[in-house]
């Protein structure tokens, strides 16, 4: 039932087209359609422009047609991304658009589903203009590191863009739920307090006049940054609603508030799972695999607690899809882990791999690494975190994958 009052529709768009983009965009098209009254039925999805040849192999190849394409028109065209989601359709509400301002300028929800490493320059060119009210929802996997120290990727999208930004993140291998295999993941929002909609006392300002987020919750993902709330006459981004926007009877969603576990856990797991691949691709075994879990999962946690304290739940590691059944799932079938295992037998560098093997797709665990590592040294605690430095060492050459055990083993 339509919210009392809301006469307008959220407009959504998923900022992204790659593997997880593009599988995010038929969900989320898939939903608009289930919700009329809270969604607009289009979507759209921005396309990071390129040509592609459409495969030999593609349902869609046309013999007669056989030059390169735009990837945008291509997708219009057959509703299917050839190049970053092959055989999958997608639903015809969901318009590939090329232009990024033009894809996000009227849309109240934005999706970001990009390799964090494009965020900051994707978030430079929204910069005045979207919506000023526009609230978004970050799927991307990885932290934005810099001189300033660590930020979690919704903050680096909030404070950017002056919204508010949420996170999605759990075990979601794209081409499994793409397929429709029963998957679940945790979405976190925690939206300002202007954006709830409890009636409004006498004398409060309205709408337009608040500009900034209450003093009494201050907002982790856009700290300080200039809120402007959401219309009255939108649907309130309650967690039933923005829910609504993401379960499926094959993609169950957990609502919690806790934007700051859920992003780490996603970002953090992709090192582990680089780890999990060496080890693997050695011929270890399981058990080696999950020594490396286990001390990966240890260390996910003491990070969020030793650099996130007043935000990061434990219990978000243990008890959702975005902490330990990430792990799990990507330290099994995750690009990241088939990757490095890859890389291990066949004696070659992993970014190598990742140029020859992926077709485009972006790994985030070897990045991550690198910017988890930077931070690390800044405040002097690699020791303290063995087997994410381990892992930066490797791609580094400064130790080896077989020095693992070592390296982990708890100093006296
Ligand atoms: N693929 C998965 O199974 C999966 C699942 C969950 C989360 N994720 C996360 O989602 C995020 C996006 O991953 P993905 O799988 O959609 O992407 P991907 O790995 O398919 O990466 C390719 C995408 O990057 C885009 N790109 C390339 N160069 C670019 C540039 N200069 N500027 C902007 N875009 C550019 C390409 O157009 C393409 O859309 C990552 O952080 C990833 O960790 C991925
Ligand atoms: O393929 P990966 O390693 O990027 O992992 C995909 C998803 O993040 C798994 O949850």
């Amino acid at each position: 039932m339509a919210t009392l009052g809301a006469q307008r529709k959220h407009k959504v768009t998923v900022v992204g087209s790659g593997n997880w983009g593009t599988t995010m965009s038929k969900l989320v098209a898939e939903n608009v359609k289930a919700n009329p009254n809270l969604f607009d039925q289009t979507v759209q999805m921005w396309v990071y422009e390129e040509e592609v040849t459409i495969p030999k192999d593609s349902r869609h190849y046309d013999p007669s047609n056989d030059k390169p394409q735009k990837l945008s028109e291509v997708f219009n065209r057959v509703h299917e991304n050839v190049k970053y989601l092959p055989n999958i359709t997608v639903p015809s509400n969901v318009v590939g658009n090329p232009d990024l301002v033009d894809s996000c300028k009227d849309s109240t929800i934005l999706i970001f589903v990009l390799p964090h490493q494009f965020i900051p320059r994707v978030c430079d060119q929204l910069v005045g203009k979207i919506m000023p009210f526009a609230r978004a929802i970050c799927c991307t996997k990885g932290v934005d590191v810099s001189e300033k120290g660590i930020r979690l990727m919704s903050e680096a999208i909030g404070m950017s863009l002056s919204i508010y930004c949420g996170a999605l993140s759990g075990a979601n291998i794209a081409s499994e739920i793409a397929q429709e295999k029963y998957s679940e993941t945790t979405v976190a929002y925690d939206p300002p307090p202007m954006d709830s909609r409890a009636p409004t006392p006498k004398g409060s300002p309205t709408a337009s006049q608040v500009d900034l987020i209450s003093p009494s919750k201050p907002v982790p993902s856009a700290r300080s940054a200039r809120l402007k709330a959401l219309p009255n006459e939108y649907p309130p981004l309650s967690h039933e609603n923005v829910r609504k926007l993401f379960h499926r009877p094959y993609f169950h969603v957990r609502m919690v508030s806790d934007v700051a576990g859920v992003s780490l856990g996603g970002a953090l797991k992709n090192i582990i799972a680089l780890a999990a691949g060496f080890v693997d691709g050695l011929g270890w075994g399981d058990n080696a695999k999950a020594a490396v879990m286990r001390v990966g999962i240890l260390e996910m946690v003491r990070f969020g607690k030793e650099f996130f304290p007043d935000s990061v739940h434990t219990s978000t590691f243990t008890e959702e899809s975005c902490g330990v059944a990430d792990v799990v799932t990507s330290c099994m079938g995750g690009r990241n882990f088939r990757c490095a295992k890859m890389a291990i037998e066949r004696g070659e560098s992993i970014f190598e791999i990742e140029q020859k093997v992926l077709n485009g797709q972006k790994l985030q665990g070897t990045s991550t690494a690198y910017e988890v590592n930077t931070f690390l040294k800044s405040q002097g605690l690699e020791q303290e975190f063995p087997l994410f430095t381990a892992v930066y060492n490797i791609l580094e050459k400064n130790v080896r994958p077989e020095d693992i055990p070592e390296l982990i083993e708890p100093k006296a």
